[in-house]
């Protein structure tokens, strides 16, 4: 999910960086289009004039009918002598001639008297006028000789008057620059101090490399405010000028900001929901599996429990019933022999007579004991119930079944039995079956080890019997 929020946030920004600078070329072509006609339509003015400036004897009154059509468009109508000697303003026609050899523009014409072209000063701070305005000037010419200069002055505010019609967002700026660096008229949403005149734009900017594309985008640190922009720019070479419109990343990205915070906000309350139902079902599902561990424990505890003989620990009857008939099977199945021992305490009614039953319990638990010693870990051992025990010895033919038997019972007479109550002597009679010869199932097996059990009580106990087998045959 945080994949697709950061990659939708990263695809969102890339594009309103795009859209963006689509809208600052598609503004700065509008005002380039603007510039261009103003500039021409200022150059027509002044050729217009210059035909006449020469001719009329009331040049004032001439001048007055000519510029009232164009109003605030004309801030001041000029006409300085060869000397640089202010000889005509239709601001202050009585005016005693002021001293303008120092301005740039006439200098431009003076020292160039063969270039008959338009000159587009920087903005001036008019000493007749007393307001900021570029100067529109063309040079007047008489039989070839330079006789001074025709001035046509525009307010800055002309062009940036028009600039803040448009919106550019409140920390934009559209702004015309001469190729000489100097800011011709500026427009901006953010404040930016009146510096017309002092303020050059760095050299560094693509748009004053003569060769670089006539339209282009930029990025970075802008002079004018210390602020970063997003920039698109169109020179007109013509004119010497540049259009530069500037828009701030905070201003268009304000939108993509909001929803970026919307996704990452969105993101995070999903992240948390999800971490919490992550916690829930880890609580639930360790709760559900310590329950079944519980319950599996449980059973198997009372498995156990059904399947050994509290008192001993060997295998209850039913377990070892059921153990000794897989097993018969799996003899049968491979060809294979089982023994069974029968194994029956002598007199051991006599010990619990003689010691009490505790005392009883503990000489059976102790015989359990032994006889599990001499058992291999295959060998299945039964309580059938008293005194009475059973053991299947499988992969055993009745050889190897009588001396298992033979050891047991010699282990059992020579070891005494020691209790709380004292060393009490006992014996054991066993009875043993073998499948090897006939197969039988498991009630036959157990009677024909029984009966051989029987046999070795009557016959004086402490002995082994085989079924089948005659006494002294062994
Ligand atoms: N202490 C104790 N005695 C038991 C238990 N189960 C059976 N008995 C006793 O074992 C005795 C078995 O006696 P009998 O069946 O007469 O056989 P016996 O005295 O061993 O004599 P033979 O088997 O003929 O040698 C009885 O006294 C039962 O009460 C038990 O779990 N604990």
């Amino acid at each position: 999910m945080w994949a697709f929020v950061l990659n939708e946030i990263k695809h969102e920004r890339a594009s309103t960086e795009s859209a963006a600078r689509n809208d600052a070329m598609n503004l700065a072509t509008a005002f380039e289009a603007h510039v261009h006609s103003v500039i021409r339509l200022m150059d027509i003015i002044l050729l217009d004039m210059r035909e006449d400036v020469l001719e009329h004897s009331d040049f004032h009154s001439y001048v007055r009918g000519e510029v009232e059509p164009y109003g605030s468009f004309v801030a001041q109508f000029a006409v300085i002598n060869k000397e640089g000697r202010l000889m005509y303003s239709n601001l202050a026609p009585e005016a005693e001639p002021v001293d303008l050899s120092d301005r740039e523009h006439f200098r431009i014409h003076r020292d160039n008297p063969d270039v008959d072209r338009l000159f587009i000063s920087k903005p001036v701070l008019g000493r007749v006028s007393q307001q900021w305005t570029i100067q529109f000037t063309r040079p007047i010419l008489q039989n070839g000789q330079f006789a001074g200069v025709l001035v046509h002055s525009v307010p800055t505010s002309f062009f940036a008057d028009y600039y803040e019609q448009i919106d550019v967002g409140p920390n934009g700026s559209i702004v015309l620059l001469g190729t000489d660096r100097s800011v011709r008229a500026i427009a901006s949403g953010s404040p930016i101090i009146e510096r017309y005149g002092q303020f050059k734009v760095p050299q560094s900017k693509p748009y004053f490399d003569a060769s670089s594309p006539e339209r282009g985008y930029f990025e970075g640190v802008s002079s004018l405010d210390g602020e970063y922009h997003l920039g698109a720019y169109r020179r007109l070479n013509e004119y010497g000028v540049v259009v530069v419109v500037l828009l701030a990343p905070k201003d268009f990205l304000a939108a993509y900001r909001e929803r970026r915070e919307l996704l990452i906000v969105s993101a995070g309350v999903i992240s948390v929901l999800l971490f919490a139902a992550g916690i829930l079902i880890f609580v639930l599902s360790r709760r559900y599996f310590q329950n079944t561990a519980s319950l599996r424990l449980a059973h198997d505890q009372l498995s156990q429990f059904a399947n050994t003989d509290a008192l001993t620990g060997v295998s209850s009857r039913r377990s070892f019933l059921h153990r000794l008939e897989a097993e018969l099977a799996r003899t049968g199945r491979h060809g294979d022999c089982l023994s069974l021992l029968m194994l029956d305490i002598d007199h051991f009614k006599r010990v619990n007579d003689c010691y009490g039953h505790p005392i009883g319990d503990a000489v059976l638990k102790q015989f359990t004991t032994i006889c599990t010693r001499m058992l291999r870990s295959r060998d299945l051992f039964g309580r059938l119930g008293g005194e009475e025990f059973a053991i299947a010895l499988p992969h055993t033919d009745a050889e190897g079944a009588r001396c298992v038997a033979e050891k047991i019972r010699l282990a059992i007479a020579q070891a005494p039995i020691m209790t709380p109550g004292g060393t009490i002597p006992i014996t054991v009679s066993m009875g043993l079956a073998c499948t090897h010869v006939d197969r039988v199932d498991v009630d036959q097996l157990i009677a024909k080890a029984d009966g051989a059990l029987y046999a070795a009580k009557h016959e004086g106990r402490n002995q082994v019997r085989v079924a089948g087998e005659q006494q002294g045959q062994f």
